[in-house]
This record gives structure tokens, sequence and C-alpha cells, in this order.
């Protein structure tokens, strides 16, 4: 192997921090020289001002530094002529037009829709939960934050205020805990912005969000509903057939009749019903031995037995997460409650949650995910 040989055998070992995919793959190297045991290297960056910049030349230098008597690295960064970012995005569609990778046949991605009845059920605090957990078990999992009214997503994960790179129309979802994220906050020019987005255009920035990220392969998609029985449910129902929905509630029992006729409209356009979740349920008085049942009993069990005689099959209580100041702390401070406290009551019962949802085959990657009813 030649010396320029060896240096490109290198760089094939260096991904895009963002896309995750080697350099040259991408078409990031545009040229490789040596001169006196320096190399010069000219690498393609596909937008000006990457941030990623200072973390590529570190790991490119690293990588370079390794073959065999070269002594220093000197890089070179351009940008993409339109060209070639129109080939990279072309490569990451893999060559196709403008599609939503989950509604294809061939795709091997569960897409769950999160949905409620009413508001601040703490839909959003589990949607997060269980995609880290999810995360944790070793799949690849992406959280939609599709909550037009709340969008509290990116606090939840440490990641307010960043935006997404954009290589013209397409963008790269940002990473926190592992779980790729995208978030309609992402996208607003202030964050106080009201987002106006209602029915039909709703439904367009879904299917731009579904279809302008490159998500690349994902296990588990976890998408963040606003709550109610809104058009988005029916939108994500239309864009991708085979969405599943997963219904949040609290244990009052006046509150699931709201959350049946969330699930309702899931049925209505043929949604499989994953199951309920009752959030906020009992929890342990820290001072005795009394369990206190802020917002009364029942709820999650009422909805799931409702919700399974309308869809005429078993629709399961998959768990009830304890009410946990823990568990909202940690969503201030954008450290899910499975990461910072994952003994405590309320990650336990999340992760249990997830444990359900996956039907574990012999390798959870790259396998259709199950349902366990
Ligand atoms: N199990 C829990 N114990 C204690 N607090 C919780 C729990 N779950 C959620 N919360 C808190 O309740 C509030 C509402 O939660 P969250 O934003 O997740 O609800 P939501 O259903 O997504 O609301 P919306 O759809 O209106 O945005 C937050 O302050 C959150 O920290």
């Amino acid at each position: 192997m030649t010396i320029i040989e060896s240096i490109h055998a290198a760089l094939a070992t260096v991904e895009d921090p963002e896309i995750h995919r080697p350099l040259p793959d991408l078409g990031m190297v545009e040229s490789v020289q040596v001169d006196a045991g320096i190399a010069q290297l000219k690498i393609l960056l596909t937008i000006s001002g990457c941030p990623m910049q200072d973390r590529l030349r570190s790991d490119i230098s690293k990588a370079v530094m390794a073959v065999e008597t070269i002594s220093s690295v000197e890089i070179t960064f351009g940008v993409m002529n339109e060209e070639q970012r129109g080939n990279l995005k072309s490569l990451l569609r893999n060559g196709r037009e403008k599609i939503i990778p989950f509604a294809q046949p061939e795709s091997l991605t569960r897409v769950i829709g999160i949905a409620s009845g009413k508001g601040g059920v703490g839909k959003s605090s589990l949607t997060v939960n269980l995609a880290v957990a999810a995360a944790q078990k070793g799949l690849r999992v992406g959280i939609l934050d599709a909550d037009v009214y709340g969008h509290s997503v990116p606090r939840l994960m440490g990641l307010i205020g960043q935006r997404p790179t954009a290589i013209d129309q397409m963008f790269i979802p940002l990473e926190s805990y592992g779980v790729k994220v995208v978030s309609m906050e992402m996208f607003k020019p202030e964050r106080s912005d009201a987002v106006a987005y209602r029915g039909p255009l709703l439904h367009k920035v879904l299917e731009q969000l579904l279809s302008d990220a490159y998500w690349g392969d994902l296990d588990l998609l976890l998408i963040d509903l606003p709550p109610g029985t809104g058009d988005l449910a029916i939108s994500l129902g239309q864009l991708i057939p085979t969405s599943e929905i997963l219904v949040v509630t609290t244990p009052q029992i006046a509150a699931a009749e709201v959350a049946e006729r969330a699930g309702r409209i899931a049925h209505q356009i043929k949604q499989h019903l994953v199951g309920v979740i009752e959030n906020m349920s009992d929890f342990p008085c820290p001072n005795c031995d009394d369990m206190i049942s802020l917002f009364g009993s029942g709820g999650g069990e009422e909805t799931a037995k409702r919700l399974s005689e309308l869809a005429g099959i078993n629709v399961a209580l998959l768990g009830k997460v304890p009410f946990s100041p823990d568990l909202r702390t940690g969503g201030d401070n954008g450290a899910p409650v499975v990461v910072q406290y994952p003994e405590s009551a309320a990650a336990k019962s999340i992760i249990a949650i997830v444990d359900q949802l996956v039907v574990r085959k012999k390798s959870l990657l790259g396998v259709r995910l199950g349902v366990s009813t």
C-alpha cells in the first residue's frame, strides 16, 4: 500500500460525527498529499461554519498520525458546492427522491405515536424516558417532537436552543443520550414564538420532519403527539400506515373517557393500539409507609378496558409510572430519570415497560420489533 493509500484507509475509519458514516463515503475528502512526512488534506464540509469542525479536525489528525512515516497533519477545510451537496443528499436518501423512510414496505423501524386525551399528563416526559431507556438497551432510537403546543422534548433531553445542521432542506437530527431528536421547536425563529401551524399545514410540517431529516437506520421512532384527538394523529396514520399508538393517562377515572377518545381515533384509522401507560400513579409517602394516590386510582385499568372493548383486542395496561419528584426535576434539568436515577421506582417502571414493548429476538438490532400482548 502506498502512503497515500494508507492515509485514505485511515480516513475511512473516521466518521462524520453527525451522520455517522465514513468521510470518504460522504465525499468529504477532496484531496490528500504528502510532503516530507506532512499529510496535507483538503476536507469538504457540508456547510460553512460547520459546528463539528473542531471534532473533525481532531478525529482526522488522530487517525492520520497513526499512519507510518507521517509526522504531522495539515487540514484545510472547504465547503461542498451545490453538486457535491446534491450527491450527498442523494446518498443519504439511498438515491431516491424525498421519501418518508418509515413508510416504505422494507422499513424495519417501529413507529409509535405517544398520545393522550388531556395535556399535562406526562406524555412528553414518558416519551423521552422510554426512548432513552430503549437506547440504553442497545436499540437505535429517534424522537420526533410533534407536540406543536408543548414541544418540551428539547428541554427534557438537554438540547434547548440547539439547532440541527442543515444540508439545504435536509437536516441532521440532534443527538442526546444516544437518541436522535427532531422537534418542531428547533425550526422556530425564536423559542417564545407561538407555532401557528394549523390542520393542512401541520400535516405538511409532519411530513417534512419525517422525510427531510436524515434519521439513518432506526429500530424505534417515538412521536410525541399533541394532546387530544387532533389532526396530527390522523396525519401520522396517513403518512405511516404501520404506525401504532400508545396512550398515556393519569389514575383519574374521569380522565379515562378523554384518553379513550384519543385511542378511538387511532382505532378508526386502523392504527394498532400498543397499550396504555398510567402516569403519576401512587407513590410512597416519604415520611410513612402509606402509598399516596394524588390523582385517584383506576384510570389506567379503565382506559385499557375501554380501548380493549373498542378495538376487540387486548389493549394492555403496560405499566404504572409513580408520581416522582425525581422524574420532574430530571426533566427540568434535561437529565431523564432513567439516566439520573435508574434505581428509582419511576425509572424501574419505565424500563419494565420498554421490556414489554420490545420482544427480544436474537439481536435487537435490525429486527422488526414485535409487541408482547
Ligand atoms: N410521574 C411523574 N411524576 C411527577 N411529575 C411528573 C410525572 N410525569 C410528568 N410530570 C411533570 O408533569 C408536568 C407535565 O409533564 P409533560 O410535559 O411530560 O406532560 P405532557 O402530557 O407532555 O403535556 P403537554 O402535552 O401538555 O405538553 C411536567 O412538569 C413534568 O415534569
